[in-house]
């Protein structure tokens, strides 16, 4: 990953940046990616045409993950997400993106007797490596094939929760907001709601285990870490608003919890 994607990407960054008039990149088709490694993919196309490289990418997320504290164990998941859970408006909890689905494993550890469907969504590829995973998936967690850009289908409409952990810094601007829109589209008002699992960086003196990924998510995706009132903006532009943040502390990811506005 390090040596075939993010070095020869990283050793392009002068000359793009002086090509580009030193503007930060927000196209994630014509960025540094497509001119570092020579193509017209984005990092997640790249990934799904690799296997080997996109293999390795899902490990490095679920071992970065399992360094970080777990949003299972900060966020009062009994209050906020069982109590008035009902399994016939909707699954109990979407993972979009999920990866390896280390997330949605850790709820269904903590909470095994948690009523309604556990949803793992990803690219084809992710989900092929999901199945055959050790330990298996346990059986509860349904792995589903969805590309995060188009509508969620029917079936998944109005959960109870779906949860992000590491995707929004993935994407910019616009295309967050095609992605929440679909989220938002899927949800049930007063009941519904999306778990951000990411970095909310301060307005100022962020800690640098938070600001160590800017570079890179500029490089590899032309995207961004972002600020609380950066994420307050982007969601009250695609019509949610934040109900509350919760941090464990201040070096890493917080869960921002938003919903539909009552109006
Ligand atoms: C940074 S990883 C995070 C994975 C997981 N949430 C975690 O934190 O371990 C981003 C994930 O988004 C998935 N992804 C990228 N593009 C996607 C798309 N268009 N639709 C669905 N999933 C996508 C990748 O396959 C990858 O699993």
């Amino acid at each position: 990953m390090c040596f075939e994607a993010m070095i020869p990407t990283s050793q392009g960054l002068p000359e793009f940046l002086a090509q580009t008039d030193y503007q930060v990149p927000h196209d994630d088709q014509k960025g540094l990616i497509q001119y570092g490694l020579r193509t017209d993919k984005s990092f997640f196309g790249v990934l799904q045409e690799n296997q080997r490289l996109g293999a390795a990418f899902n490990r490095f997320t679920t071992v970065y993950a399992q360094q970080r504290p777990r949003w299972v164990d900060f966020y009062p998941c009994e209050e906020r997400l069982l109590y008035g859970m009902n399994a016939s408006t909707g699954p109990l909890l979407v993972d979009v993106g999920g990866g390896l689905s280390g997330e949605i494993r850790a709820f269904h550890t903590k909470y095994p007797m948690a009523p309604g469907r556990l949803i793992l969504e990803d690219l084809p590829n992710t989900i092929s490596q999901v199945v055959a995973t050790d330990p298996p998936l346990p059986a509860a967690v349904e792995p589903v094939e969805q590309d995060l850009l188009t509508p969620q289908p029917l079936e998944y409409q109005h959960a109870r929760a779906y949860f992000r952990l590491l995707i929004l810094h993935d994407w910019p601007e616009d295309k967050c907001r095609a992605i929440l829109s679909h989220l938002r589209n899927a949800m049930k008002l007063g009941y519904s709601e999306i778990l951000i699992n990411k970095n909310v960086l301060p307005g100022t003196a962020a800690p640098w285990q938070q600001t160590s990924l800017v570079w890179t998510m500029m490089a590899m995706l032309a995207s961004q870490e972002r600020t609380r009132s950066q994420w307050s903006q982007m969601l009250m532009a695609v019509g949610l608003k934040i109900v509350d943040i919760y941090s464990i502390d201040p070096t890493s990811e917080s869960l921002i919890e938003a919903t539909l506005p009552d109006k």
